[in-house]
């Protein structure tokens, strides 16, 4: 396994047609880590995802993995240099088994051609041996290993989201981006996809960013935690630390937490 880069965050800001939406953001992820970027509603959360996976230009600052400048690239350079994303909608092929919409997470780790793959030469049907084992390794570890013959769209909404973030491991990233992994789960489901979560990063390594809302989860899942409003970085640190800071109190509650009762 390779070593897993750091993550560093460097006085971002990202400008729309005269709304800062982030503004000389910091943070770093340290390898194998969880991070959460958590905030109200407008703050910025989606803005920093956005730049992080290479949606959205910065005006200014810097990403870094390592030695790398994500910052500028498109989104395919910065996959290709293992950064591995899930969205907050599904996009998922429907119709699509989960075998092979994990398969389609494996393209860019593909090195036989098309003209090989299409003419099923050996060395072609080899590798397509291997990536479905891995494919089918990969289910298992995220619970799906009995649904893999299955159309994905026909799965129960966890099951989906957690079919995702196995396309997104399916890369084999050493940095993946969660957005809202849990939105619109039940409780059982929740609860299984941030065990899930907590098992990429203590048994696979990778770091992992995240943008949630539901708090119980940022609170257990979390080694760390910006808490952005209106742009600002207002906080950051453990998820103890941050729940207790003032002014990531009166942000989420308004100016009225700081008046006495
Ligand atoms: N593409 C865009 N064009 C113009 N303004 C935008 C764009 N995307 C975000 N904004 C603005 O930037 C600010 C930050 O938005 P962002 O979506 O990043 O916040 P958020 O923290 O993700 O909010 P939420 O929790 O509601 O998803 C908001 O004022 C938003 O209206």
């Amino acid at each position: 396994m390779t070593a897993v880069p750091a993550l560093e965050v460097t006085g971002l800001t990202v400008r729309f047609a005269g709304l800062t939406a982030l503004d000389a953001v910091d943070f770093r992820v340290a390898p194998g880590t969880v991070h959460a970027v958590i905030g109200p509603n407008g703050a910025g959360k989606s803005t920093c995802f956005n730049v992080l996976s290479g949606v959205y230009r910065a005006a200014s600052g810097s990403v870094r993995l390592g030695d790398e400048e994500l910052t500028g690239l498109p989104p395919h350079r910065i996959a290709a240099l293992g950064v591995a994303r899930t969205f907050q909608n599904l996009a998922l092929p429907p119709t699509a088994t989960v075998a092979d919409s994990l398969l389609l997470g494996r393209h860019r780790l593909t090195r036989t051609g098309f003209v090989a793959a299409g003419l099923r030469l050996p060395s072609a049907l080899r590798e397509e041996r291997r990536h479905r084992e891995r494919v089918r390794e990969i289910a298992q570890f995220v619970g799906l290993g009995d649904a893999l013959d299955r159309p994905a769209g026909s799965l129960p909404y966890g099951a989906q989201k957690l079919a995702e973030l196995a396309r997104a491991l399916c890369m084999e990233p050493s940095l993946l981006l969660l957005d809202e992994p849990v939105a619109g789960m039940t409780a059982d489901e929740r609860r299984r996809t941030a065990a899930v979560i907590a098992g990429v990063r203590d048994s696979l390594g990778i770091s992992i960013v995240l943008v949630e809302h539901d708090m119980g989860v940022v609170m257990r899942l979390a080694d760390t935690v910006t808490v952005l409003d209106f742009g600002r970085r207002i906080a950051d640190g453990t998820p103890a630390a941050v729940q207790n800071d003032p002014a990531v109190v009166r942000a989420y509650l308004g100016e009225d937490a700081e008046e006495p009762s």
